[in-house]
């Protein structure tokens, strides 16, 4: 159960809509156990994923190592197998991409993949290369506002792709290949970023890409690509330049690490009055995060081999955060400390700036005695570091709150952590179903909370 699934399991897991690891849906915990003890993160779902579809790049076999034991890499190790990628797991964590015989696919095979995960977006690019053409199925990920796909489409119409959108899913061809472009994105996307660079690597000449994001993630993923034999240079102010190569070879690369699972696991220590040492996080990727951690009242220790975060005693303290592009304070990282949050004496805001929807899961967590008032469209007058964006939305916690148990449904990947924590953190039962949505980005997180000492039910 701790491995990599094999390619039945992984293919009989998407089939039935099943989650990794998780034979039940729903977990009931006992709330007031401060999580204790020591546990480590892998490889990143956030670059992972990616590193994977840059495999297809690759006229050689590549080896990914770090994996997580995820959902999301299930499904992209399933959509690469439907392109006749052979996936093989030499070693727990490790997974090998051999992409001698790809080859086109049916429709039918890669929209049964619809809906599971946004990482298909990012096959454009390789796919045009090899195949000359992509059918890309309709995407998955968070329901966590509109999560338009147009920078990446018209990156692509501007290296020469043409997009057909008549049928459900999306229909790229490229008739005369991929050329080199000047392209300004809008916003600095993570997903519209990465479409240039899997698919400028091997485009004819050379791409300047401005505005670009440069998230930690994105780092490595450029890593890999340099690995494999591309040139990218990394300017300053978000700039990117990409010279297309002819030819691309494997890779070998450990994964970044996790750090938006390392700061759930902090802000759950600090939640609950806990001490959890995350082994491999690492102090670089996290620098914006220990800053807020720290102001709130949280204590850490950097050692070599990962992070010991924990409650030193005393009251925590109120903060004011935007969320924002790298190096600002991640989006992804909100919806646990929130919770956190809940605990401290005084009012906290949380300026969301990334996405357009992303205070839905604090509803379960007023019902279980919190006090967050979401402001739908911002608090416009309100004294901000980053520029205000047209949607943006505002929570205003006024703590500390006691917590009581109460039965929930987990919206998305992160409003799901932030439930654990918050069942964690009150008196008496909660009941949280959907659970298996938290193993799209949590590997093994209910094996975790065993470790940290959590007094909890999982039906399996
Ligand atoms: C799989 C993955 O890596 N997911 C991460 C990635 O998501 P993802 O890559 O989807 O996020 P983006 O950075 O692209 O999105 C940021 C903002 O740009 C907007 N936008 C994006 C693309 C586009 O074509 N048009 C457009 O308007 C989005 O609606 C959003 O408001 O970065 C996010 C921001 O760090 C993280 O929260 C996600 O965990
Ligand atoms: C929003 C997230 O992921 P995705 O882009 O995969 O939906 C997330 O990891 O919190």
């Amino acid at each position: 159960m701790n491995s990599i699934a094999t390619d039945a399991q992984a293919r009989d897991a998407l089939k039935a809509g099943a989650r990794v690891g998780l034979k039940s849906d729903k977990i009931t915990i006992t709330g007031g156990n401060p999580l204790k003890g020591r546990i480590s993160v892998r490889g990143a779902k956030n670059l992972a994923t990616k590193a994977m579809v840059a495999a297809l790049l690759g006229e050689t076999p590549s080896i990914l190592r770090d994996v997580p034991d995820i959902s999301d890499v299930q499904v992209v190790r399933g959509l690469l197998e439907v392109y006749g990628v052979k996936v093989s797991s030499p070693a727990p964590g490790e997974l090998r991409f051999d992409t001698s015989n790809v080859e086109k696919a049916h429709f039918a095979e890669i929209d049964a993949h619809a809906g599971s995960s946004r990482i298909p977006i990012l096959f454009c690019g390789p796919l045009l290369n090899r195949l000359g053409e992509a059918r890309i199925p309709d995407l998955g990920g968070c329901r966590i506002g509109d999560r338009p796909i147009d920078f990446h489409l018209d990156a692509l119409r501007a290296m020469g792709a043409i997009v057909d959108k008549s049928y459900e899913g999306i229909y790229i061809t490229a008739p005369d290949g991929l050329h080199g472009a000047n392209i300004h994105l809008p916003y600095p996307s993570v997903g519209a970023t990465e479409q240039v660079l899997l698919s400028a690597v091997r485009a004819k000449g050379t791409t300047e890409l401005t505005n670009a994001a440069i998230e930690p993630e994105i780092m490595d993923l450029i890593a890999i690509l340099q690995k494999m034999g591309a040139i990218i240079s990394v300017e300053p102010n978000r700039v990117i330049l990409i010279e297309g190569v002819d030819r691309l070879e494997g890779y070998k690369h450990r994964a970044l690490f996790d750090r938006n699972e390392v700061a759930s696991w902090a802000a759950a220590a600090l939640a609950t009055h806990g001490d959890i040492f995350v082994e491999g996080a690492q102090q670089s990727e996290l620098m914006t995060f220990l800053n807020v951690f720290r102001k709130v009242g949280g204590a850490f220790d950097v050692e070599e081999d990962g992070i010991r975060f924990y409650h030193p005693g005393g009251e925590l303290k109120p903060v004011t955060i935007e969320t924002d592009v790298h190096p600002g304070f991640m989006t992804d990282w909100q919806q646990p400390l929130i919770v956190a949050l809940t605990q401290a004496p005084g009012i906290s805001i949380v300026h969301e700036t990334v996405y357009e929807d992303r205070f839905g899961f604090t509803e379960a967590l007023n019902e279980m005695g919190a006090n967050i008032v979401v402001h739908k469209q911002g608090l416009p007058d309100h004294p901000r570091r980053v520029a205000r964006r047209d949607f943006e939305q505002a929570a205003v916690i006024t703590g500390p709150t006691k917590l009581t148990g109460a039965d929930v449904r987990v919206p998305d990947l992160r409003g799901g952590f932030s439930y654990l924590i918050a069942a964690l953190t009150a008196e008496g039962q909660s009941t949280i179903s959907n659970v298996g949505i938290i193993s799209r980005g949590y590997e093994h997180f209910v094996d975790k909370l065993a470790v940290l000492g959590a007094d909890f039910v999982f039906e399996g």
